[in-house]
C-alpha cells in the first residue's frame, strides 16, 4: 500500500489487536511519568497486586509542583515534599528510571525525554499529561492519558483507544523574522478553534514546518492539545535524525543506520489519504498574542482585539465573558496593553532556541520599572547549555530572574504564582482563568521573544520593532 499516512503505519505496527468494542488495543512503547499524575495510578496497582511489566519502558521525572527557587530538601510546600517522595518510593520500589532533580537530567517531562534521544520516530508514546502531543515533532503518535490509563500502560504496557481521523495542515512559505513555531500555532489555533481537532490527529507539513528545527517543531506539536487534537506530529526527516544522533538513548553504529532506514519509510506516503487538509500561507503569519482566556482567542499582534461582530456567532458569549475577566475592550488594539510579569519556560517555549531568541531581545535592555521577569529553562540541561553560551548573564544584566528548572508559572502549582489581577505575558500553553496561580490573574500567550520584548517595554510590544 502507498497510500497511508504515518499516523496509520505507527498504529498498525503497535496494534496488538482490536477489541470486541472495536477500539484498538495498542501498544505503547514509552511511558513517561511525573509526581502529579502517577501516585494514584501506582495505588490503584497496588491495590490490585499487579507489578509493572514493563519497568524499562517508564522513565520519571519531576516538574509540575517543584520550586523553581530553593530546591533545599525538605521543600517549603509540604505537599510538594510528599508527592515528591511518593514519586522516590515508587521508582525504587518498581525499577523504574527517574532522573531527579539534581541528576543533571530532570526537567519538564516533554523537554526531557527528546533531549536524551528517549523519543523517537515511530514509536507509540503515552504520559498522564495533555501535552504529551509535543513529542510528535519526531514522527511518533504521542497522547496524553489520564490516571487510570497511567495504571493501565504500568501493568499492560497497553491502552485501548479508538483509531482518530488525520487532519493535514500545511504550511507553506517562509515565516517572517520575529515570526515562530509559537506564532503558527496560536495561528493555526484561531483559525481552526480550540474545538476544532477533537477526534484528530494533526499532522503538520508543508515548506515552512519543513524549514523548522526540532524545538520549533515541538513548540507547535505541544499545543496540538489545545487545538483540541489528541496529538500531532511532523514527518521523520533529515532534520530529525541529525537532531537525534548521537544523544543517550539514540540507536548507535549500526543500529543508526537501520533504525534511520525504518524511520524514512515511517513518513507519510505522498499519495496518502487524509481525513481532512487545511492549508495556510506562511507569509501571513504575523506575532500573535492571546487576549481572552482560551488559547483559540488570538490576534495578530497589531491587530484590535475582536469585536463580537467580528467573530462567528458561535464565539461571541465566550468572547464577552474574556472581555470581562481580562478587563480589556473590543476595538482596543493589543499593543500597549501594560504587563505585570513576563515569564518564559515552560514544555512550549522553555528549551535552549527559545532562550537564545528571548535573550537575543533582553541583551543591553532593562526589564521596565515595575515588571517582574523571570526565566525557568525547561530542564536542568537547557539550563547548564544556557549558562554555559552566556544566557543567564544576558538575563540577569537585563534584571530578569535566573531559576530552576520545572512548568512554574505554566500552571503554577509552585510558588511562581501571579497575585491577584496582574497581567501575565506567557510563553506556556493555556489561558484560562486563574491559570498562573491568581484566581483573577490574567495571561496573555506569546513566543518567548515576544514576552522578553513586553519585559523591557513594561508592555505588550510587536518584538519586530526590537529585531
Ligand atoms: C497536571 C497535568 C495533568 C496537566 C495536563 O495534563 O496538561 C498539566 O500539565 C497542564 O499543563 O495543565
Ligand atoms: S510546562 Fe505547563 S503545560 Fe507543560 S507539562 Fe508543565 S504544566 Fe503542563
Amino acid at each position: 500500500m502507498s497510500e497511508r499516512t504515518l499516523f496509520d503505519k505507527v498504529w498498525d505496527a503497535h496494534t496488538v489487536r482490536i477489541l470486541p468494542s472495536g477500539q484498538t488495543q495498542l501498544f505503547i512503547g514509552l511511558h513517561l511519568i511525573h509526581e502529579v499524575t502517577s501516585p494514584q495510578a501506582f495505588a490503584m496497582l497496588r491495590e490490585r497486586n499487579l507489578p509493572v511489566l514493563f519497568p524499562e519502558r517508564t522513565v520519571a521525572t519531576v516538574d509540575h509542583i517543584i520550586p523553581t527557587d530553593n530546591l533545599a530538601r525538605p521543600f517549603a510546600d509540604p505537599l510538594a515534599e510528599e508527592m515528591i517522595q511518593e514519586l522516590e518510593r515508587n521508582c525504587q520500589h518498581y525499577g523504574i528510571r527517574f532522573y531527579n532533580s539534581g541528576s543533571g537530567r530532570q526537567g519538564v517531562v516533554h523537554v526531557i525525554a527528546p533531549e536524551q534521544g528517549l523519543t523517537q520516530p515511530g514509536m507509540t508514546i503515552a504520559c498522564g499529561d495533555s501535552h504529551t502531543s509535543t513529542h510528535g515533532a519526531f514522527g511518533a503518535i504521542a497522547f496524553g492519558i489520564g490516571t487510570s490509563q497511567v495504571r493501565d500502560v504500568l501493568a499492560s504496557q497497553t491502552l485501548s483507544l479508538a483509531k482518530l481521523k488525520v487532519r493535514r495542515i500545511e504550511v507553506n512559505g517562509r515565516l517572517s523574522p520575529g515570526v515562530y513555531a509559537k506564532d503558527v500555532i496560536l495561528h493555526i489555533i484561531r483559525k481552526l478553534g480550540v474545538k476544532g481537532g477533537v477526534g484528530y490527529a494533526y499532522e503538520y507539513g508543508g515548506s515552512a514546518i519543513e524549514a523548522m528545527g526540532m524545538e520549533e517543531r515541538m513548540t507547535l506539536c505541544n499545543m496540538s492539545i489545545e487545538g483540541g487534537a489528541r496529538c500531532g506530529y511532523v514527518n521523520p526527516d533529515a532534520v530529525t535524525f541529525e537532531y537525534l544522533q548521537g544523544r543517550d538513548f539514540a540507536p548507535q553504529d549500526a543500529a543508526w543506520e537501520e533504525a534511520v532506514a525504518w524511520w524514512k519509510s515511517l513518513a507519510s506516503d505522498r499519495d496518502a489519504v487524509y481525513d481532512d487538509r487545511v492549508v495556510f500561507d506562511a507569509a501571513e503569519i504575523a506575532p500573535t498574542v492571546t487576549w481572552g482566556i482560551t488559547p483559540g482567542q488570538g490576534i495578530g499582534v497589531d491587530e484590535r482585539i475582536p469585536a463580537p461582530e467580528d467573530l462567528p456567532e458561535s464565539e461571541r458569549v465566550l468572547a464577552q465573558e474574556a472581555y470581562a475577566y481580562m478587563d480589556l475592550e473590543p476595538g482596543q488594539p493589543i499593543l500597549g496593553t501594560p504587563v505585570d510579569v513576563c515569564f518564559i519556560g515552560s514544555c512550549t517555549n522553555g528549551r535552549l532556541s527559545d532562550l537564545r531568541e528571548a535573550a537575543r531581545i533582553a541583551k543591553g535592555r532593562r526589564v521596565a520599572a515595575g515588571v517582574k521577569a523571570f526565566v525557568v529553562p525547561g530542564s536542568e540541561r537547557v539550563k547548564q547549555e544556557a549558562e554555559q553560551e552566556g544566557l543567564q548573564a544576558i538575563f540577569e544584566a537585563a534584571g530578569f530572574e535566573w531559576r530552576e528548572p520545572g512548568c512554574s508559572m505554566c500552571l503554577a502549582m509552585n510558588p511562581d504564582k501571579l497575585v491577584g489581577r496582574q497581567l501575565s505575558a506567557s510563553s506556556s500553553n493555556r489561558n484560562f482563568k486563574g491559570r498562573q496561580g491568581s484566581a483573577s490573574g490574567r495571561t496573555l500567550l506569546m513566543s518567548p521573544a515576544m514576552v522578553a520584548a513586553a519585559a523591557v517595554s513594561g508592555k505588550i510590544v510587536d518584538v519586530r520593532t526590537l529585531l
